[in-house]
């Protein structure tokens, strides 16, 4: 008995810290199934010993909302949901009630106050007691309407979500490693308690209703599903569900199920509700569930493995992720490989050694995770180098968690938007190397510097294991990586990513410099000056770029990757080669002036922002106009052109 209630108040502890870390701090200190197991391990002890210890995370969730934001008490506690993972409880719950089944949203709760038919005031669940006043966020959320037809007060309950589409997205766009997130939950979180909601509306927040908690003086002929198609009249998006009885419960669970790894909306099961509104009501709850509803837990498949090793993956950040290597299982219909482990902290409590026989399944049936180390052998090292650039590594703490990073400010992981740049459409246009993949090859040591894009050929069978790659995709990589390499030198030059050498730039330089190279890297500051668009700023960012040997062997390095076709691109398209122009004022023939941007500098023309006496033309339709460009150019003598003017001449 005793051993019993140490072992309890040991996981109370356990668990409610990384409760506190989840529901607080928007942090996982642990993964969810490890979190559930204790839970269920705790619950399964105070039934044995009839002894419910205070503060037990079975009772209540115990900690105090602390942010920055204002705070409210709820009118109704929100309470959690009772769960099960067996079909057969599910339908001996259900009963003969008709039920609604909906899929269990993977966001932050939120409670929204509707009055006049404006929105009013949105809450967080926080702790269910007390949550956070979020009310200027939820104006930006992506879907929400703001004002609806009913007047009296509506108080609806929803899920805000980020779609994996836009996690995916957004989370390659946080530069800063500190903020980046691990799941779209936390994402999400840490979107929509944001003090600025500037932040918040770039997210692409959504608001899933999924309980109507009151509408004054509207009748829902006592059923939820009424109230859910009120809510779309209202303009709500509503959780996809479906209606249920005992007898199709057990198929619709299934094509939910068929879904799960196509569906764009994270969700981590499912969720059965009376449809009959009274009765649920009726049956109460307990200290911590409500009895209308429950909660389906995908039961995860579980596989057991070899692990084979820890692959060392630096990112941009400087960070370097520890990725598990396992002895290839199937998975929810799928073949796994590979598992992050996110961090030095799991790797330890995981004692992760070569050879150790792991379980591993996949959370939510998507993101393949370790569950558990049976051999415990804690073997792996951590690495003193970076594996991409051989930079001393240095481990750093931050709230409790530990994390590996490159110290090189130098390291090649860390410069992935150049490598990105390189390979833009304008550059050298190879299609499949996203900054998602550029940072994983760079990552596995496959790209170090530029010329090795060339190489890829030799690491065929690695990258067609990796996640989101398969031979189509490998095979088509390569095709574009063989048509790159037949370039023009404007593409080339512009893709090193000199600052303030954008592609026109390019494109002058090496028409005066008559495509020469050698002579260009050479040049002097005074012949770099006299090419039109350059001034002494890019000119010494260039002299610069050149004066390094370490870049001059990588061009070269480069150069011989490639082929120049020399004249190429040049000779088609240079009607306005070496004419500037400044437009000002609106444009009627082109989109906008950005359009007519492109279409000077398409024929090899310049467009530059003042005008200057190095300008050829200015374009404004109002000829008698006079801004302070107008003017300028009326002082120098530079010729001021109508649209039409600017069409004749391509015309001509
Ligand atoms: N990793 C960790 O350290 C850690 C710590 C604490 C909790 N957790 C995870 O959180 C879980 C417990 O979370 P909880 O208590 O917040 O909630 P819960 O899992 O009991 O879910 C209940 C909530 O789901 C939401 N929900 C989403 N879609 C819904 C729908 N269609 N209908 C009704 N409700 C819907 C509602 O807000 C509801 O309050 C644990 O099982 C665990 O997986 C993890
Ligand atoms: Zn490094």
């Amino acid at each position: 008995m005793d051993a019993k209630l140490d072992r309890m108040k040991e996981l109370i502890q356990v668990l409610n810290e990384a409760g506190k870390a989840y529901y607080q701090e928007s942090r996982e200190i642990m993964s969810n199934f490890e979190y559930d197991r204790l839970y269920d391990e705790l619950q399964k002890l105070e039934k044995e010993t009839g002894v419910i210890l205070s503060k037990s995370p079975t009772q209540n969730v115990g900690f105090h909302v602390l942010s920055e934001l204002p705070k409210e008490a709820h009118e109704s506690p929100m309470l959690s949901l009772d769960k099960t993972k067996s079909v057969e409880e599910l339908e001996e719950w259900l009963g003969s009630q008709k039920g609604i089944l909906s899929w269990k949203l993977d966001g932050l709760t939120v409670v929204l106050n509707y009055n006049h038919g404006t929105l009013q005031k949105a809450v967080t669940r926080g702790n269910g007691e007390i949550g956070e006043v979020i009310t200027n966020n939820a104006k930006v959320f992506s879907n929400i309407p703001l004002t609806i037809s009913h007047q009296e007060e509506l108080v609806l309950r929803g899920e805000a979500v980020i779609k994996y589409s836009d996690f995916n997205r957004i989370n390659e766009e946080i530069g800063d490693v500190a903020a980046r997130y691990k799941n779209p939950r936390n994402l999400c979180s840490g979107s929509v308690r944001q003090l600025n909601n500037e932040i918040t509306a770039q997210r692409n927040v959504n608001f899933m209703a999924f309980a109507l908690v009151s509408a004054e003086g509207v009748d829902f002929n006592n059923s939820r599903r009424v109230q859910f198609e009120w809510l779309k009249e209202q303009g709500f998006d509503v959780v996809d569900y479906k209606t249920v009885t005992r007898e199709t419960l057990a198929d619709t669970v299934k094509e939910f199920a068929k879904e799960v790894g196509n569906y764009d909306i994270p969700s981590d099961g499912l969720v059965l509700l009376l449809d009959d509104i009274s009765y649920g009501q009726s049956l109460g709850r307990t200290a911590k569930f409500p009895r209308n509803a429950i909660a389906f837990k995908w039961a995860d498949e579980i596989r057991e493995t070899t692990l084979v090793k820890i692959l060392w993956s630096p990112s941009r950040t400087g960070l370097i992720n520890p990725v598990a290597i396992f002895e290839p299982v199937e998975l929810e219909g799928t073949t796994v490989s590979r598992a992050s482990v996110h961090n030095l902290s799991i790797m330890e409590a995981l004692q992760l050694g070569e050879g150790d026989q792991i379980t591993v399944y996949k959370a939510n049936m998507i993101i393949p995770q370790i569950a558990d180390n049976l051999t415990r052998s804690g073997t792996i090292k951590i690495p003193e180098e970076c594996p991409v650039c051989s930079g001393k590594t240095e481990i750093r703490k931050v709230n409790d968690v530990k994390s590996l990073y490159c110290t090189n400010p130098d390291c090649q992981a860390k410069k992935i938007k150049s490598f990105s740049l390189f390979v833009s459409r304008d550059a050298l246009n190879i299609d499949g190397l996203s900054e998602a993949t550029l940072e994983k090859f760079i990552g596995a040591g496959f790209i170090r510097e530029y010329a090795d894009i060339f190489h890829l050929e030799q690491y065929e069978e690695s990258i067609t294991q990796m996640e989101g790659f398969g031979k189509k995709s490998y095979d088509n990589l390569i095709q574009a990586v063989k048509n790159a390499s037949h370039t023009t030198l404007p593409r080339l030059i512009y893709g090193l990513g000199i600052a303030g050498i954008g592609l026109a730039n390019a494109k002058m330089l090496c028409r005066e410099f008559r495509f020469d190279f050698e002579r260009m890297r050479h040049a002097e500051e005074e012949e770099l000056i006299s090419v039109p668009g350059i001034g002494k700023v890019l000119a010494d960012a260039w002299i610069n770029y050149f004066k390094q040997d370490k870049n001059n062997e990588m061009v070269d390095r480069l150069l011989s990757e490639v082929t120049i076709g020399q004249m190429a691109e040049t000779e088609e398209n240079t009607k306005l080669e070496g004419k500037i122009f400044v437009i000002t004022g609106s444009v009627n023939h082109f989109e906008n002036r950005k359009a007519l941007q492109e279409a000077i500098e398409a024929q090899g023309g310049k467009v530059t922002g003042s005008v200057t006496s190095k300008t050829t033309y200015l374009i404004n339709n109002d000829t008698t106009s006079n801004s302070s460009k107008n003017k300028k150019a009326k002082e120098l003598g530079v010729p001021i052109i109508s649209e039409e003017d600017f069409i004749k001449i391509l015309e001509e």
